[in-house]
């Protein structure tokens, strides 16, 4: 990113004015139609690339053109020039309740340390988090299942388009395989890979779900107000039930910023997130609101924001008001765990961002896998959420930006964004109680369907 702001600076005449009044789909869409010739995701690395303005990544593309030839250009070219630490500057201190913002409007503040991390980010860091052979085993293991890893796949407008990386889910048992194929949604569309889980992974669960659960803790008696539990966030011990594996085969390879869609495992979420093979950075951000209530309603009724083919998308860079405030690279490297806590996908993005160098790793090459454990709510089961008037499922979302309803939860249709499928308008406000159970008739949760089992055993 600096490489192209710093150029930009340097140029006259000055820099263009963005115009952020539309969704990232529109803009990736406006730029397409001025470069046809170019492939999406070379366009969308460069939007990244360019703090998410078109006017800007349009002058860089004219300005570029001349100096490489476009099929020379690979995404990696495009990409961010890798930035210096800030921690190099200055000091930072500890202080769990800090609350001032170290980031900076377009720097890049890049974090090792889980004291650092624990301060500045909704995350907190285990590293060497297993015994080495073990984590080591488990890579394998993962590295021999990503052959059968598949790509999400979004419509956008009138393309299809691919993520920058594959993944699969893996679940406990052939009657969840069959309910994660049939009956859950992701990003308004089913599945296309689901797994059953395999040795290490099962074995490892147990501690992953232990370290959480201890995070947990920690982190409401040092940092949540009065030493007690988000409102909406659950009670109850978190005990992961899905995890997805994604792979990252190439410094390219990437997901852009989103936050995770909450429509199984409800308002603040949990997420336990694990990573092998080699090291990439993570990068979050916090959502700023703001108060131009066009731009909101195009975030709050229709603009794919929340989904994995919103990351596709969201590769490109946020409106200027969310990323106002900088951004925080977080490093993980291999046998590292990562906490997302309770205030994370209400309130912050968060992206694999692509690497202009990688170090690779002895045994996954330039690979990475990452596992994020997660938490299905039962009460939150497709067979109890809403359905829209187009007959698919709803996804549920949080006002992110648009102050008068920020923090509120919604059911939306998705299927615009499922290849093949056509949407519907759909919107419902979604309630729940201070725990974060849905309220609606909750005897028809109590019936004796199964559930989604916890991995662990025993
Ligand atoms: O690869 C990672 O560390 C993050 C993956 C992620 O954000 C996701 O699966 O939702
Ligand atoms: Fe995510």
């Amino acid at each position: 990113m600096e490489r192209y702001l710093s150029r930009k600076r340097a140029r006259s005449p000055p820099a263009p004015t963005c115009s952020d009044e539309d969704s990232t789909d529109m803009k990736l869409a406006r730029l397409a139609s001025l470069f046809p010739n170019m492939a999406l995701d070379a366009l969308m690395e460069i939007l990244l690339s360019t703090g998410g303005c078109v006017e800007t990544a349009t002058t860089t593309i004219q300005a570029q053109a001349s100096l490489y030839p476009l099929k020379r250009r690979s995404t990696a070219g495009a990409t961010p020039a890798v930035q210096t630490s800030l921690n190099a500057h200055m000091r930072i201190s500890h202080h769990p309740g800090q609350k001032r913002s170290r980031t900076r409007k377009g720097k890049t503040l890049h974090l090792y340390s889980p004291e650092d991390i624990a301060a500045h980010t909704p995350c907190t860091i285990i590293h060497n988090f297993l015994p080495a052979e073990q984590a080591n085993a488990l890579l394998l293991e993962l590295l021999d299942e990503s052959q059968h890893f598949s790509r999400y796949r979004f419509q956008l407008f009138d393309r299809t388009v691919q993520s920058p990386h594959s993944a699969s889910i893996y679940v406990a048992t052939p009657e969840q395989h069959r309910q994660h194929t049939s009956e859950y949604t992701y990003g308004g569309t089913y599945r296309a890979t689901v797994r059953q889980t395999t040795p290490q992974l099962r074995a490892v669960s147990g501690k992953v779900q232990q370290a959480v659960n201890a995070e947990i803790q920690h982190r409401i008696r040092t940092v949540y107000p009065g030493g007690r539990k988000l409102k909406y966030q659950s009670p109850k011990v978190w005990m992961p039930n899905a995890a997805f594996v994604n792979c990252y085969d190439g410094p390219t390879e990437a997901v852009g910023y989103h936050s995770d869609e909450l429509t199984y495992l409800g308002p603040r979420a949990v997420i336990g997130s694990l990573s092998l093979g080699v090291e990439r950075e993570f990068r979050v951000r916090r959502i700023v609101p703001t108060n131009d209530h066009d731009d909101d309603d195009a975030e709050d009724l229709g603009a794919p924001e929340d989904t994995p083919e919103r990351r596709i998308s969201a590769h490109t860079a946020e409106k200027t008001s969310t990323s106002a405030k900088g951004q925080i690279s977080i490093h993980l490297p291999h046998n590292s765990l990562l906490v997302m806590h309770a205030e994370m996908q209400e309130e912050w993005k968060h992206a694999i961002v692509p690497a202009q160098t990688i170090s690779p790793h002895p045994l996954a090459g330039n690979r990475r896998i990452n596992v994020t454990y997660r938490w299905y709510r039962d009460s939150l089961h497709p067979r109890y959420t809403p359905r829209c008037r187009c007959g698919a499922h709803t996804i549920l979302r949080c006002v992110q930006r648009r102050r008068e309803t920020r923090g509120r939860y919604m059911w939306m249709c998705y299927a615009g964004y499922a290849p093949g499928k056509k949407g519907c308008s759909f919107f419902q406000w979604a309630d729940f109680d201070d725990d974060g159970e849905p309220l609606w008739d909750k005897t028809a949760v109590h019936d004796n369907a199964p559930w989604l089992e916890n991995f662990v055993e025993g």
